[in-house]
């Protein structure tokens, strides 16, 4: 055994995202496919009025967020925010947080940035590529007052269980990143997974089940995916988590 074994930390540190080896501490989960899709002239152009000042790609450097919101305020991460109809809704709802969506789909993000700019909305920021980069490079550790993932897509196929983006390793992750008492809000409307999720959050130490009924708020806006659950008939399973204070 070389030395570097014998001195690596039984458990990871607060914020370390590799081992000493450099391999990931939170086994990569890859969500998506990439899909391509155009922009239409408007798009484009509100894209690259914007996208100067509240977009970003996805990196390694961590996020100065009071900076780039222009204030320090309460930081919600919402992971898939598709097109954004739900995001737009939420900042308006709670003007006092400072709310990122991450997302692979650009034109996805080209009508959020639309909407944005249409109805002046100031709390929101947009973030191009994988969540679970952001998560483990981009964020604080213990930064997060809220993590939102709206519908998250279900791989029904068994064979493609392993490319759903909510299984243990993020929820370790998502963990993480919240503070003390911060919250993880997931609805799903597929059963089976919902579930998978229920399972794998019930086992994160680091989380706790929120009672729905509590006295906390967790009211949400309608997704666009979630609309079209409610036109087949499709039951909506919420599921909220809080992060115990150590
Ligand atoms: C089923 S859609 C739901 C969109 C929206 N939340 C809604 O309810 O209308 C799931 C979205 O998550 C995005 N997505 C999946 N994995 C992702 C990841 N790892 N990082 C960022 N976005 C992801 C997809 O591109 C897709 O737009």
């Amino acid at each position: 055994m070389n030395h570097a074994d014998q001195d690596a930390p039984a458990v990871p540190e607060e914020g370390q995202t590799k081992d000493s080896k450099g391999s990931r501490l939170h086994p990569r989960v890859t969500s998506f496919r990439s899909r391509r899709g155009a922009l239409t002239a408007a798009q484009q152009e509100s894209w690259d009025r914007q996208w100067p000042r509240i977009g970003a790609d996805v990196s390694d450097n961590r996020l100065d967020a009071p900076s780039w919101f222009g204030r320090d305020a309460p930081l919600i991460l919402e992971i898939g925010s598709g097109t954004g109809t739900a995001t737009a809704a939420m900042a308006k709802a709670e003007p006092h947080v400072n709310l990122m969506a991450v997302e692979v789909y650009r034109p996805g993000l080209a009508q959020l940035l639309q909407q944005i700019e249409r109805d002046e909305i100031p709390n929101i920021r947009v973030l191009r590529g994988d969540a679970m980069d952001v998560l483990e490079n981009m964020i604080e550790p213990e930064s997060l007052t809220g993590v939102r993932v709206f519908f998250p897509d279900p791989w029904p196929k068994a064979r493609h269980h392993k490319r759903r983006l909510l299984q243990s390793p993020t929820f370790a992750l998502i963990a993480s990143r919240l503070e003390a008492g911060g919250v993880l809000h997931v609805a799903t409307d597929h059963a089976e997974y919902a579930e998978a999720i229920a399972e794998a959050g019930n086992a994160e130490p680091l989380l706790t089940s929120l009672d729905w009924e509590s006295p906390m708020t967790h009211e949400r806006p309608v997704t666009k995916f979630e609309d079209k659950a409610h036109q087949v008939g499709s039951a909506i399973t919420e599921l909220i988590w809080g992060k115990i204070r150590s």
